[in-house]
Order: structure tokens, then sequence, then C-alpha cells
């Protein structure tokens, strides 16, 4: 695997809080990797690093070959033209950009290209967000979501090899994020590494071949969506309604227990009333992993104040909502770049 991302030992620091703590992380090139965890887990702190923005306190990274704590530093050893080589390379969308309030979507994006070697041309970026209608409206004048689209837009116009997008789909309606993951589908089709952090496990589960899950600054799990946490070799839910009750078990082998509730208790029909299989979802998993990391009545450990609260996972966890089959076998936007 050619690597596109590499961090060991990875550490920072802000006064006494560790935001990320040894965290050691490889990313393919071509591989589309979500970064999950918590409010405050430390995704953005190291988001930023990896783009440069930051500086590191301890570890190693190496981002397209190169040290973004180096490469980044225009009036650094390398220089300002390895500066741009390498930021001609990468496209960012952070969680939220300003500044462009006068300008429109395509002056924009006009502007943005002219900083690529090699950009996408502007209305093809435009038709790709959806932002056809408003192409030639004021910025200020766009709502919340057809910003994020502009941002992710901005993202794009300079064909990266490596996209990092921090919360790329917030504000979006269901539609728009439908949009987005198609959209994210085809940069993969062509060869894009993405870095994607989000709090939606669906979009995770969707664009991810791999997640890795972080909280307090440490990196508590890596797997693909599906095997995340053992999530595949998990137990299974079977439950049915019988008696006008509803019963439930939890096993191990569900291809067997159905087909022994099938042979005592399907109708004419063959169906076994309200019969469905679970496993653990990729929200389950998740809300178990980081469980441990939060706090009664205070922030998830090392997290800003709208942290997940243990009354959350209450309501969530052990819920059997992924997986869930009925009468079958269960089987800173680069506007915010100095270039
Ligand atoms: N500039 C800063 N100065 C001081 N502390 C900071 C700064 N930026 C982040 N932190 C702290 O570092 C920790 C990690 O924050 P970070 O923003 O990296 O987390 P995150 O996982 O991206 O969270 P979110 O999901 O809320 O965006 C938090 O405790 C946060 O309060």
């Amino acid at each position: 695997m050619t690597k596109a991302i590499v961090i060991e030992g990875l550490s920072k620091r802000y006064g006494d809080k560790r935001a990320v703590d040894g965290l050691d992380l490889v990313i393919g090139e071509g591989e589309c990797f979500a970064l999950l965890g918590p409010n405050g887990a430390g995704k953005t702190t190291t988001v930023e690093i990896l783009e440069g923005f930051r500086q590191r306190d301890a570890g190693d990274v190496r981002v397209l070959g190169e040290d973004p704590g180096v490469v980044s530093n225009p009036r650094g050893r390398r220089g300002r033209a390895s500066r741009a080589e390498w930021l001609d390379r990468i496209g960012i969308v952070l969680q939220g950009s300003g500044g462009l309030d006068l300008l429109t979507p395509r002056e924009a994006l006009s502007s943005t290209a002219l900083a690529y070697s090699r950009p996408r041309p502007v209305e093809e970026v435009i038709a790709a967000v959806g932002l056809e209608e408003k192409a030639d409206q004021r910025i200020a004048g766009l709502s919340g979501g057809q910003r994020r689209r502009l941002d992710v837009a901005l993202g794009i116009i300079g064909r990266p090899e490596l996209l990092f997008l921090d919360e790329p789909t917030t504000g979006f309606d269901p539609k728009a994020r439908r949009d987005f993951w198609g959209l994210i589908a085809s940069l993969r089709h062509d060869g894009t590494t993405i870095l994607l952090t989000t709090h939606y496990l669906d979009e995770a589960e969707h664009l991810a071949d791999r997640v890795g899950v972080v909280a307090a600054g440490r990196l508590l799990a890596l797997d693909t969506p599906e095997n995340l946490g053992g999530r595949a070799g998990q137990d299974a839910t079977v439950t049915w309604e019988e008696g006008g009750r509803r019963h439930s078990f939890v096993t191990a082998r569900p291809t067997r227990a159905v087909a022994d509730l099938t042979a005592r208790l399907a109708t004419a029909d063959g169906e076994v009333p309200e019969l469905t299989v679970t496993r653990p979802s990729l929200e389950d998993t998740y809300l178990s992993l980081i469980a441990p990391h939060v706090v009664v009545g205070d922030d998830v450990e090392g997290v800003k104040g709208e942290g997940m609260q243990r009354d959350d996972l209450q309501v969530t966890a052990g819920r059997p909502s992924g997986g869930s089959t009925r009468h079958t076998e269960p089987g800173r936007a680069t506007n915010g770049v100095t270039r």
C-alpha cells in the first residue's frame, strides 16, 4: 500500500490539556478514511496538524511524503516553492469558512481555481455540488447548507490527490447529503484519498473503507465499518411475535435460530410474525467504545461543552438498530489557506 498519510506517536497539548495523545495511524493512497470520536476527542487538532495549520508537540507526521510542520512554513528551510507544490496536491474543507460574503460562488471558485496548477472546470464543480441556481448570487445570501456545499466545492476545485473533509455535511438536507455521498464516491473512483471527520455514523458507514475511533486524543479502534469492535462476529438478537406477545433472545447462530423458529411457527405462507434479526449497528459499537470516556454530568473526557452525556448512551446503546432484517436471515476550505 502506498501511504498517503503516516502518523506516528503524534501528541499535542493545549496547556494542561492533552488534545492528541500518542496517535499512530497510516492511511493508504486512494483510501477513504473516517475519523470518528465525540466532541473534543482531538479529531480537528489531528487534522489541522496534518494540514500544516498547527504544530505538533511530539511524533512524526508525513502527508504525501512531506512533513506538514516543515513544508507548510513559507519561511522555513523548504521555502515557499515546496509549500505551494504540496498545497497544490491537497484540498481542505474546514468546519466553516467565511470572508467571502461579497462574492458569488462562481467568483469564489474561479479565483480559487487560479491558485492551482490543474483545477477542475468551475462549471463542473458547481454542478457537482448542486449550486447551479445559486452560482451567481452573493454568498452572503446562501443558506447554511448551501454555504457548506460551497466549502466542499472550494475543497475539490484544485483536483486534489488528498482531500480533508471536516464534518462536511453538517447542515445538509437529506437529499444534499445523498448527493454529496455520490460526489465522494466519484472522487474515490478517480483515486482521491479522503480523510473525513464526521459525527454521522451512517455517513462513515456509507463512505469509509476504514474508520478510526478516537477519544481523549487516543485511538480506541481501527477497522472497516463492518468489522469495527468485532461487530461482524457479535451475537444477533432474534425477535418475533407469538401468542400476541413479543419474544426475543440473543444467539451466536442466528441462521439456525431462524430455521428453528420457521419450522415451529411459520404460517401457511411461510412467515414468522414480526421476525427480526439484528446485530449491533455501527452506532451501537461506537457508543460502547466511547462509553468509558463518558463522565456522568460532565463532558466526554477532553471535550468541549456539547459532549455526549451518559443519558444519550442509555437511550441508544444496545438498541437493535442496525442490520435489521425482516423475515430473512441476516446476514478551513482552501479559501482559508494562504497559498
Ligand atoms: N486552540 C485551542 N486552545 C485550547 N484548547 C483547544 C484548542 N483547540 C482545541 N482545544 C481542546 O483540545 C481538545 C480537542 O479538541 P478538538 O477540536 O481537536 O476535538 P474534536 O474531536 O475535533 O471535537 P469536535 O468534534 O467538537 O470538533 C478539546 O478539549 C478542546 O477543547
